[in-house]
């Protein structure tokens, strides 16, 4: 036991663990975080768990966070090995590279074509995806959660391989969509530390209780292998047929042409371009599917921001991003929709790459860090009344947006998500776009009666509510198919 033989500064406190596996006991598989927000509660905002072998510090609070992985980054930029990564088949994703020069290869490769200046030049195609989704909602609101997923998806294949995905059956998407679900449900890290504390767990029969993982890696491989190879010769013919347009990876193929051709290079894009679709789909329909349930459970903010809206924008055209300074509540509202429940509840995992002291707690190397974002989302003091989705939150009195971007939502130091200024014009293209043109509200029962929602959501890395029932009405009841395409016309 480490707490007892060790000398010096004593490890953060904890609950006491169950004797070789640990924290388990206690914690809840499904949400986690809420465990070890409660937790908290009674040890602290710093906390020391231990699954089997594999030591976790769990931070609760935004300002150690900070503290630690922004102020301290050089120390705390590692991520854990994670066991599970290789079996499903994600070795080149960058999200998971430990700290070093592939990972930093990846990252300066990716930043160039996502960060803020380069970022408005996907402008028109988050437009034209934006419109998409109205005349799709208009059709099929009821089909609104597929909607979102291809949304989300056709920006990123658009941005990343200048690929124009197919409405339905999409064969890159359906490929894609089928390794995101194993790899979301799959990748936790309660998982991937008892795979890493007993490897020969990976090679028992996927039946057996608890490792349903076993029975799907040879799947994940099959899927994740096309979805690295496929769209990428996509693009290359086109580059080599000089049809391409301008993406991440005609870009970035041009950037290292007559400098450094070498394989290395090219097979570092073809990795990052299928990376951003892993990192960037599932989370922006995940965000969407939240702002819709939100919009749904507080019909007054939905309100404000429509009159907003018609104030700024009027009937006859749709907003654009030149509107956005106008629209200061809707990116309120983007906020909120972050904080109020952040899709990665558990933020990803970093790991420490030298013992530390912090307060005087020890946090020794080779500790895996948990950022609790959804305990700092639900920090009373910084956000009262936590669980009320209440955008004004942000807005101080004089009507300008306050200075918290939320950024904990995104993570932290040099791992902080690399795509969240691509990521924050997706949203607020289709939340603008949106509330423009749609209503959104409760459904009845068959007897008029109105359905209660009552939430319930996914559980795993990233999470979403799971389909809830509610109504996608056009605000102005004679829209038709013909009318939405007009209106869309008229404002390009
Ligand atoms: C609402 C949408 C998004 C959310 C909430 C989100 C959130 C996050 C979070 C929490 C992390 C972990 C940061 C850390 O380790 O401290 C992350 C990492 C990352 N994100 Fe995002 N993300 C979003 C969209 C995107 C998009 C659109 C892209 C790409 C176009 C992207 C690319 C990445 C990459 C590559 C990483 C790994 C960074 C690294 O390890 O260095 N994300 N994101």
């Amino acid at each position: 036991n480490r707490k007892k033989k060790r000398e010096g500064p004593p490890l953060p406190p904890g609950p006491p663990p169950t004797p070789l596996v640990g924290n388990i006991v206690g914690l809840d598989p499904a949400s986690p975080w809420l465990s070890y927000a409660t937790w908290g509660k009674e040890y602290g905002p710093l906390l020391y768990t231990r699954f089997f072998s594999q030591e976790m510090i769990v931070i609760n609070s935004e300002k150690i966070a900070k503290a630690l992985m922004e102020n301290r980054s050089h120390i705390y930029s590692d991520r854990p090995v994670i066991a599970t990564t290789e079996p499903l088949g994600l070795g080149f994703n960058m999200v998971l590279f430990r700290y070093g020069a592939r990972w930093r290869q990846h990252r300066r490769i990716f930043h160039q074509a996502v960060r803020p200046d380069a970022v408005i030049a996907y402008r028109p195609l988050q437009m034209q995806k934006g419109y998409q989704l109205l005349l799709d909602l208009l059709a099929t609101p009821d089909d609104h959660v597929q909607h979102l997923v291809m949304h989300s998806g056709a920006i990123i294949m658009q941005a990343v391989y200048n690929y124009d995905t197919l409405p339905k059956d999409d064969p890159y998407m359906t490929v894609i969509e089928k390794a995101t679900k194993i790899i979301v449900d799959e990748l936790r890290p309660e998982v991937a530390a008892i795979m890493s504390a007993f490897p020969f767990l990976l090679h028992l029969p996927g039946w057996f209780p608890g490792m349903s993982i076993n029975g799907r890696t040879a799947d994940s491989m099959k899927y994740t292998k096309a979805w690295v190879e496929e769209p990428f010769k996509y693009t290359q013919k086109a580059i080599k047929d000089g049809t391409a347009g301008s993406c991440l990876v005609t870009d970035s193929m041009r950037k290292i042409e007559g400098k450094d051709d070498s394989d290395e290079s090219t097979k570092a894009i073809k990795e990052i371009a299928a990376t951003a679709f892993l990192a960037g789909a599932e989370t922006t329909q995940s965000t969407l599917r939240v702002f819709i349930l939100a919009m749904v459970l507080y019909p007054e903010v939905q309100k404000r921001a429509q009159a907003l809206i018609d104030s700024v924008v009027g009937p006859d055209r749709l907003p654009n991003f030149d509107d956005r300074e106008s629209l200061l509540y809707i990116d309120a509202i983007l906020r909120e929709t972050m904080r109020w429940n952040p899709v990665f509840p558990l933020g990803l995992p970093h790991a420490s790459t030298e013992d530390d002291i912090y307060e005087g707690y020890y946090i020794p190397k080779g500790a895996t860090i948990i950022p609790n974002a959804w305990a700092m989302a639900h920090d009373e003091t910084k956000y009262s009344n936590s669980f009320e989705f209440i955008p004004e939150r942000f807005i101080k009195p004089d009507g300008t947006l306050n200075d918290d971007q939320v950024t904990f939502a995104f993570g932290f130091g040099r791992r902080i998500c690399v795509g969240r200024y691509f990521a924050d014009a997706s949203l607020w293209s289709a939340m603008a776009l949106m509330l423009h043109t749609f209503n959104f509200g409760k459904t009845n029962d068959a007897n008029g009666k109105e359905i209660e929602i009552d939430v319930k959501w996914s559980t795993g890395v990233a999470i979403h509510p799971l389909p809830f029932p509610c109504s996608i009405t056009p605000r102005n009841p004679g829209l038709t198919e013909d009318k939405l395409r007009q209106l869309i016309h008229t404002s390009q």
